[in-house]
């Protein structure tokens, strides 16, 4: 499967985005412990970049991260470098450093990101010519998120969310995100989500084709109107204090807001970067967050850089 051109003398650097789930409809448990989704993955301008280089040894090494994540091969990046060797039978042991702006453990999908980066920039490394395709099936393989991330922009995810189908939504679209204490287990959010169903039968959010109409209408208010995700009073019921921070957010002017994913991230959407600075400003000094960043989407995905 894997053709190869002339190998990079390294080091390569990638750039990859974070992720807000704009639209997440979640089925039932799957027998496999998984559950179906409806999702309108938006790559954001929120990044981490890696420097992948030649080494003696695999290893990994990360600054800038918001809470301690694993070194070696159970950090993500770590683990994509030694599933493409694997699935290639090419390349040899890397290191790589992680420069972190993604919150860690926070909904938007930093683990998987890196993944996709050290997918690639390995690949540009080793002189592998392998397909957006082949790279995305061995993306799905490392966790339903990290085929998004190397293709970025807006798309419909389905199945766990590794099927992609992408969304022409060109317009930009300006982000406050509300960082929060601590993160969210992705596994621990879909349990209570299904612990939350099994009690009672919590709303669900409402078909895809009202974000996908908003989307292509171009207007950020009706795109604030139609955020929605089902795992959003899961990320509630085990961090109370998120709903605060979304109440804080509409009070400052936001069109809509959102829990990103498993959260705890919040997102909220501003009808341009004007406004969205001062709704940063002022949900920075509301006391419901640890910190506000402002982004904007749709960002490209995984690509190498310099
Ligand atoms: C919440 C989202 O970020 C929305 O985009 C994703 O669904 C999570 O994707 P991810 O972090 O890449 O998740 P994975 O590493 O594939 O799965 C971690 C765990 O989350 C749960 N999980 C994940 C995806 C999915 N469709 N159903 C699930 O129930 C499972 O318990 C799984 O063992
Ligand atoms: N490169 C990495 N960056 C961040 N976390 C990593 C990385 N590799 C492994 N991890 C582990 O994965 C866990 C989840 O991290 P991540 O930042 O991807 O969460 P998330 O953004 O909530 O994920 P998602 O949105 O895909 O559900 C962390 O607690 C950490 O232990």
């Amino acid at each position: 499967m894997t053709r190869r051109s002339s190998q990079t003398p390294g080091p390569v650097r990638v750039r990859v985005p974070g992720k807000i789930n704009l639209h997440l409809s979640v089925g039932d448990l799957r027998a496999d412990g998984y559950h179906d989704l409806v999702t309108v993955f938006h790559a954001v301008d929120l990044v981490d970049e890696l420097t992948i280089s030649p080494a003696e040894r695999h290893t990994v090494s990360t600054e800038g991260a918001s809470a301690a994540v694993p070194t070696g091969g159970k950090n993500l990046a770590g683990a994509a470098a030694r599933l493409l060797a694997k699935r290639t039978k090419a390349g040899g042991p890397v290191a790589i450093q992680i420069s972190k702006q993604i919150p860690v453990a926070g909904g938007m999908a930093g683990g998987s990101a890196d993944a996709a980066g050290a997918l690639l920039g390995c690949a540009a490394l080793w002189g592998l010519e392998l397909t957006r395709d082949q790279l995305s099936e061995i993306a799905a393989e490392l966790g339903s998120d990290v085929p998004f991330a190397l293709a970025g922009g807006t798309a419909v995810g389905t199945g766990r969310g590794e099927r992609l189908s992408p969304v022409l939504a060109r317009t930009p679209l300006h982000w406050v995100l509300a960082l929060a204490d601590g993160g969210l287990s992705t596994p621990a959010v879909f349990a209570e989500l299904d612990r939350l169903r099994s009690h009672a039968d919590p709303p669900r959010v409402a078909g895809v084709q009202d974000m996908l109409t908003a989307l292509s209408s171009g207007d950020p208010a009706q795109v604030g109107a139609a955020l929605g995700n089902d795992l959003q009073a899961a990320a509630i019921s085990l961090q109370p204090g998120l709903r605060r921070t979304l109440r804080a957010g509409l009070a400052a002017g936001a069109l809509g807001g959102v829990v990103s994913g498993s959260g705890p991230t919040v997102a909220l959407l501003c009808a341009d970067p004007a406004a969205a600075a001062e709704v940063a400003a002022e949900l920075a000094g509301s006391g419901t967050c640890r910190s506000v960043r402002v982004a904007s989407g749709p960002a490209p995905g995984a690509r190498v850089i310099g």
